[in-house]
């Protein structure tokens, strides 16, 4: 892991190889001082939307455990659809995760914070929610609870492709495989990250980008990124009507 992060501190990549970015985590305060006026769109679910566009039903490899977990609002899924177009032939998007209770988001961020203080017992409490908010984001700016995150991954001809880790995995130093520009991946894996981020990015969505398969629309993260206020605020469980599916 990361041994020089500061909270709040930028932290240079090379994007592609080719141009330094910075990279903005949730623990910065530009993340933390978006406004969020909530546009109370629906919670809409993931199945049965598109031809290109499967779930996870195994839920395998996520901790939660809510029968919405692929759910979300109603203009990330259309957005999501217009990826889903641009997708090149025989490939199809394998969604993991939408929706996650607040209730999960917060046990989810209090397990990895003790685990990583376990793992650097000579860290300040700074550091230490910092190298958690590389991972798993802090309830107040959390996308997953507002209903405008998705982790999703790629499919060719139904068979999960090679990302370069798997979803989920924790970002090591130097290497940070997750990291989604990392150059320590295979030219193939960078091939089929390309591939999620054109289709992503045109339709709107922007990467968290420590981590490859985390991608949002209208939340905290997303507006700081394009300077506006977000769209979507946490929504509690109990409050979401489902759609009437049989799940
Ligand atoms: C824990 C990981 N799957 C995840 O969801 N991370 C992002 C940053 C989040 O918690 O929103
Ligand atoms: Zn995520």
């Amino acid at each position: 892991m990361n041994e020089i992060m500061e909270m709040n501190e930028d932290v240079n990549i090379e994007k592609r190889g080719v141009r330094t970015e910075t990279m903005i985590l949730l623990n910065d305060e530009r993340v933390m001082n978006v406004t969020c006026v909530d546009n109370k769109e629906e919670m809409v679910t993931l199945r049965n939307i598109h031809k290109d566009i499967f779930i996870d039903e195994s839920r395998s490899q996520i901790s939660s455990k809510s029968d919405l977990f692929c759910y979300a609002r109603e203009e990330v899924i259309n957005r999501l659809k217009m990826a889903a177009d641009s997708l090149p032939v025989g490939y199809q998007f394998l969604v993991k995760e939408a929706y996650r209770p607040l209730s999960r988001q917060k046990k989810s961020f209090e397990e990895a914070f003790e685990s990583y203080k376990s793992e650097y017992p000579l860290k300040s409490q700074d550091e230490i929610y910092g190298l958690t908010c590389q991972y798993v984001a802090p309830i107040e700016v959390a996308g997953h609870p507002t209903g405008g995150a998705i982790d999703i991954t790629l499919l060719k001809n139904g068979i999960e492709v090679d990302m370069g880790t798997e979803f989920n995995d924790i970002p090591y130093e130097p290497e940070n495989l997750t990291y989604l520009y990392s150059q320590f991946i295979s030219e193939d894996a960078k091939a089929n990250r390309n591939i999620l981020i054109e289709c992503m990015e045109k339709a709107g969505f922007i990467n968290y980008p420590t981590e490859w398969w985390h991608w949002s629309y209208g939340d905290c993260y997303w507006a700081c990124l394009n300077h506006c206020d977000a769209k979507y605020s946490g929504v509690r469980e109990e409050d979401i009507v489902m759609s009437g599916e049989l799940i």
